[in-house]
């Protein structure tokens, strides 16, 4: 069985002093059996826990990147900027930087081809709306983003992140992700072929201490792409828990 992997989106969240505080706590609670653990601070704190996590089982992500390696683009950060600093992941097409930012799905392909070719892995995510959910389009919604998001050769992770589950409290019920992991999965193996089978998806929005045993336990969820619980260490150790379990 493939490690889960515990993705934890700090968001527009954290001082020095709170990173810090957070990932010695983190790190001081770590169960023996370990699932993939990767933290994802702002770009501000990406220095100070490169050095703080250097030698622990806990990787660096970034929540964003450009796609050109430098050049006239104020404001950006490039994948060659991350990697220089230990950065191992990056979070791509989140929906509040889809919505924020008018990311356009060829907009999210263009960064995931610029961060793999830096050696980044990129995690690319994908959902539907409430309304789309309700509409009944979700997974023509969804199939759209697969097609329009990720590049040929794609090798990183997708994580499917219902826009209406994401700091609600309201996760997607066990059946809802059941059935659109399933369809996710139809949908990468129809793109990729081979490779679509052994691609990881994750789920995310509102995965808590309480919920996270039962999603990570379903078929083709590969670990959880948490916001809100990983700003508190005894949450996102509870979780990372659940993942050595599952
Ligand atoms: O990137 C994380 C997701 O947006 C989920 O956020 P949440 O766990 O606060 O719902």
């Amino acid at each position: 069985m493939t490690r889960q992997i515990i993705v934890g989106n700090w968001k527009m969240n954290g001082t020095s002093r709170d990173s810090q505080a957070l990932v010695e706590a983190l790190l001081a609670g770590l169960p023996a059996s370990l699932p993939d653990i990767v933290t994802c601070p702002p770009f501000t704190q990406l220095a100070l826990l490169a050095d703080k996590l250097k030698v622990s089982p806990i990787a660096l992500g970034a929540q964003d990147c450009h796609k050109a390696t430098s050049g006239a683009h104020t404001g950006d950060i490039s994948p060659a900027m991350l990697t220089d600093l230990g950065v191992s992941y990056v979070i791509l097409g989140h929906s509040e930087r889809r919505q924020e930012h008018g990311e356009l799905d060829e907009t999210v392909r263009e960064k995931a081809v610029a961060a793999a070719k830096a050696g980044l892995t990129p995690i690319v995510c994908i959902g539907e709306t409430e309304d789309q959910r309700e509409s009944g389009e979700h997974f023509d919604t969804l199939g759209w983003q697969i097609k329009g998001s990720l590049p040929d050769n794609f090798s990183g992770i997708l994580a499917y992140e219902p826009i209406w589950a994401i700091g609600t409290g309201r996760a997607a019920t066990e059946d809802e992700i059941a059935e659109t992991m399933k369809f996710l999965r139809e949908e990468l193996v129809r793109q990729f072929g081979e490779a679509g089978k052994t691609l990881r998806i994750l789920y995310g929005g509102s995965v808590n201490a309480k919920n996270a045993a039962s999603i990570l336990s379903l078929t083709d969820v590969a670990g959880a792409l948490v916001g809100g619980a990983s700003l508190n260490a005894e949450a996102f150790l509870s979780i990372i828990g659940a993942a050595s379990a599952a």
